[in-house]
């Protein structure tokens, strides 16, 4: 892992000089950072011993671990054996806490993603290549398999959200997502800290795409870090490599937590 800003010189300290870690909450996003990129949402490839191995980390850090994703809970579910880890889902606009009680989505919020889907769909009907991610408080437009509409998704987007406006436009990897004005990583990361038994820990969250910016701010703001997996511009503190490592990195805090806690 290096410092965003200082290369290698966390590595030069001696053992002795480093303080005693602090209690870590760990927070981490899912597609991009705990699985490699696919080319649909459906075809990524999660490790067999996934689902086990993040149940040990939030196990070793008393519950306070939690996955903060743009996919839906359910959805995160399904590709994690049904393990209930705590969640943020949909950026943000539902989450299951570490107590296993769930804040969910407003009917109004899930009837506008709806009425979003449906202005787009003739759109997404005359462009090959292009796929819509229903989701209960989002709508993801995919454009991996069609990069040269990249700029006609984003119009499109656009021109459906002048009539719906609760809704905003945030842009990740290959896709244009409509989402709550009201939700973020930030703030779903900032109200878990507000919670047992994260709340007094120091933040860390894992990240790989622009919307994982306001997750490195909220966690750096409470005085903890954020890492950013793979290349690109970022506000984290540090970077990781890539997907391997940031899960070999969670795995590692979680039984460095279990070992001191012993
Ligand atoms: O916040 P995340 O957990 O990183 O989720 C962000 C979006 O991830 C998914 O889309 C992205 O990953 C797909 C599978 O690798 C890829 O095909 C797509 O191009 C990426 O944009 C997911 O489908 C979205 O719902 C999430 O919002």
């Amino acid at each position: 892992m290096t410092d965003t800003g200082l290369d290698g010189a966390a590595a030069s300290l001696p053992q002795d000089a480093v303080p005693p870690l602090p209690r870590l909450a760990i927070f981490s996003d899912f597609d991009g950072t705990l699985v490699d990129i696919a080319p649909t949402p459906d075809t990524i490839s999660v490790p067999s011993d996934m689902a086990a191995m993040l149940e040990t980390v939030s196990r070793d850090l008393d519950g306070a671990f939690a996955i903060i994703s743009g996919r839906p809970i359910h959805d995160l579910d399904r590709h994690l054996d049904n393990v209930p880890l705590a969640a943020a889902g949909s950026h943000g606009a539902e989450r299951r806490l570490a107590d296993g009680s769930s804040i969910g989505i407003p009917d109004e919020v899930s009837a506008e993603a709806r009425e979003i889907a449906a202005r787009l769909e003739q759109f997404v009907a005359r462009h090959q290549g292009l796929l819509l991610e229903v989701k209960p408080a989002a709508v993801a437009l995919h454009y991996r398999q069609a990069p040269q509409l990249q700029g006609e998704s984003l119009a499109a987007m656009r021109t459906v959200l002048e009539a719906i406006t609760g809704f905003s436009i945030v842009e990740g990897k290959m896709v244009v997502e409509a989402r709550p004005r009201d939700v973020s990583k930030g703030l779903a990361i900032a109200a878990f800290m507000q919670e047992a038994p994260f709340r007094g820990r120091t933040p860390v969250f894992f990240g790989d795409d622009v919307t994982d910016e306001d997750g490195f701010r909220a966690v750096q703001e409470l005085g903890g870090v954020g890492i950013k997996v793979g290349p690109g511009e970022t506000v984290a503190r540090l970077r990781i490599e890539d997907v391997p490592s940031a899960r070999n990195v969670i795995r590692k805090l979680g039984e460095d937590a279990a070992r001191k806690a012993a």
